[in-house]
């Protein structure tokens, strides 16, 4: 039994809340239970008013035996109904938790797990611990109640057969643990398996155009079969099992009842029963043989789903290393003054990835990031929103330092344009002021603004819907420069004293690239506000005031682009590698 509580006790604390509706429930399973040796008891009479051929007795017992099956009837249906609302209410509170624990969580959380496999324990392992719960309390705890008071009733008949009987139970019991074992751990290598699959097809799917592109098509059918076979051996592993153990358990149950039936003549013989009282202890043997088997399935149901346990509960033990400090306070509107001081900055891999940055940006001053990918462009602005903390140093807005304010009033003034952008389900004008709770039917004028200020007005114009057109996943439908400027109006929507705009890597045609162009020049000037670009192309920040040049994680140049053009150092020599020209 430790097992069991090892993996299940993790449940106690969302069953806790719904302990009303379980106690109402259990009563109503103790009112079926009750109800069992009755029948075992109804069974001897029978036997004995059918021997003496009295059918006035039997015509009153089969009115008696309606009566009892009503009333079992009745109880059965209070704890189904109130199990199953107490299991299905369990399981969306403990979904809900689950989910606002990984909201809490950072991205370097987000960065070591895999999506599908993150997907699958929110949905398919967590249903299997709800069918659990219901399994539990809805047929195991009411057969080992029906166990308990059937044997007890036996145990009053005639002790010296009960106990005969029930020196078997042990070899079975022993029997039952040797197939939960195999069971359990076949089924959690098959679960693992299945969780591979899904974070595959997701990987797939969403890098279909990679795999055309590079032909890779039969390259990933292997790759799929392959793990898709190991996961057919192990299921059909577990149905071998399977197929093994339930003759086996059949037929020591039949065993046991040729033995009873045996010592029971014994016992007529001594005058220990009567012939009433074995028909009513057979009748009962008969009433376990049900729960047993029940047992039997759900304690292997229950041995198979602790994985399932595992994988939820691990969810928890996942914690956030950016945490919200419990005295921080409120970031009132800013300036948009951000400083940098002494940052180091390392993933969780330790490599250290910025060395100690030291950066003053102005209020209303336009800066710009340059340098060799993986230089730690985005990482340095990463730590601007508290996305991430450095190892040491400090990162200020208006002289406050981001650690001792709230997430939420830090990152509603700092407005991200992403280099990819995902589009949610919903309408377009849902996903331009997304986070604002607009209906379906809803459109502001501030929405259509934004996208005519982001340059996408017109092609939404174009959509079958307009601005209520619905988006499909991540927004397939639309081009990568669609999406950025609808990224874009996000951003002009939410007027953020402090802009992040992350360039897209990927080459967007000449015609995309004028009009992102064109939107983000708009979104830079409005109204003085702090712009730090992460540019890959260095013709769109001629303009910029300043532009930094990081290589391996430090600050190597500075300047304006005609500066730093003239200094003829790495920016000189990036610049006109993109543009094949030589120095000025
Ligand atoms: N989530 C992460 N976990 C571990 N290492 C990371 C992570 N993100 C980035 N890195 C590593 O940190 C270094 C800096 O990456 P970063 O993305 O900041 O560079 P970048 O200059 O923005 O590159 P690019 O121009 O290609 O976008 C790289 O070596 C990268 O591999």
């Amino acid at each position: 039994m430790a097992w069991f509580l090892k993996s299940y006790h993790r449940l106690l604390p969302f069953l806790a809340p719904h302990r009303l509706i379980i106690l109402a429930a259990l009563g109503c399973t103790a009112g079926f239970v009750a109800t069992t040796p009755l029948l075992a008891y109804m069974v001897g009479r029978l036997t004995k008013f059918f021997g003496d051929g009295d059918l006035r007795s039997i015509t009153e017992l089969a009115w008696e035996t309606l009566g009892v099956f009503i009333v079992r009837g009745l109880f059965q249906f209070g704890q189904d109904t109130l199990m199953a609302k107490a299991a299905l209410d369990t399981i969306t509170d403990l979904r809900a938790q689950v989910y606002a624990h990984l909201q809490k969580l950072d991205l370097a959380c987000f960065a070591s797990q895999r999506t599908g496999d993150l997907t699958m324990r929110l949905t398919g392992d967590i249903d299997r611990l709800g069918e659990i719960v219901r399994r539990f309390f809805y047929q195991f705890v009411p057969c080992v109640l029906t166990i308990v008071a059937v044997v007890s009733y036996l145990i009053f008949l005639n002790w010296q057969l009960t106990l005969v009987t029930m020196i078997i139970a042990p070899g079975i019991g022993w029997l039952f643990g040797w197939f939960g074992t195999r069971l359990s751990d076949l089924s959690r290598t098959s679960q693992d398996q299945i969780a591979d699959l899904s974070s595959m097809l997701f990987e797939i799917f969403s890098a279909i155009r990679i795999i055309r592109a590079f032909a890779a098509e039969d390259y990933e059918k292997e790759r799929f079969v392959k793990l898709s076979d190991e996961n057919r051996l192990a299921r059909f592993r577990t149905e071998q099992i399977k197929a093994v153990q339930y003759p086996i358990i059949g037929l020591l149950q039949a065993l046991s009842v040729l033995l009873v039936f045996w010592v029971g003549t014994w016992q007529i013989s001594l005058h220990n029963l009567s012939a009433e009282q074995f028909a009513s202890f057979a009748a009962g043997i008969g009433l376990l043989l049900d729960p047993v088997r029940m047992i039997t399935e759900n304690l292997n149901e229950l041995r198979q789903a602790d994985g399932s346990a595992d994988r939820v509960f691990e969810l928890f033990e996942l914690m956030p290393t950016v945490l919200e400090s419990p005295k921080a306070r409120v970031l009132a509107p800013v300036q948009g003054r951000i400083e940098l001081q002494n940052i180091n900055f390392a993933y969780t891999d330790g490599r250290q990835v910025l060395n100690g940055v030291n950066l003053q940006i102005e209020p209303g001053e336009v800066v710009a990031l340059v340098g060799p990918s993986g230089s730690g462009k985005s990482s340095l602005v990463n730590l601007l929103p508290r996305f991430y903390d450095p190892l040491s140093g400090t990162v200020s807005i208006d002289g406050i330092d981001v650690r001792n304010v709230t997430f939420a009033s830090l990152r509603r003034q700092i407005g991200i344009v992403p280099q990819e952008t995902l589009l949610f389900s919903g309408t377009v004008a849902q996903n331009i002021a997304y986070g604002c709770n607009l209906g379906p039917e809803e459109l502001p004028d501030e929405v259509i603004e934004a996208a005519k200020i982001a340059n996408a007005h017109e092609f939404i114009m174009d959509l079958p819907n307009g601005y209520r057109t619905q988006m499909s996943e991540g927004g397939r439908g639309l081009s990568g420069g669609q999406r950025q400027r609808i990224a874009i109006a996000r951003a002009v929507l939410l007027d953020p004293k402090i802009l992040i705009l992350d360039e897209a890597t990927s080459a967007l045609d000449n015609e995309s690239e004028a009009l992102v162009q064109a939107a983000l020049d708009r979104l830079m000037k409005m109204k003085g506000r702090t712009v730090i670009i992460v540019a890959h192309r260095l013709s769109t920040i001629r303009d910029a005031d300043r532009i930094l040049v990081l290589d391996r994680g430090q600050i190597i140049e500075e300047g304006n682009h005609l500066s730093l053009l003239a200094g003829g150092k790495v920016y000189a020599s990036l610049y006109n590698r993109q543009f094949e020209r030589t120095p000025a």
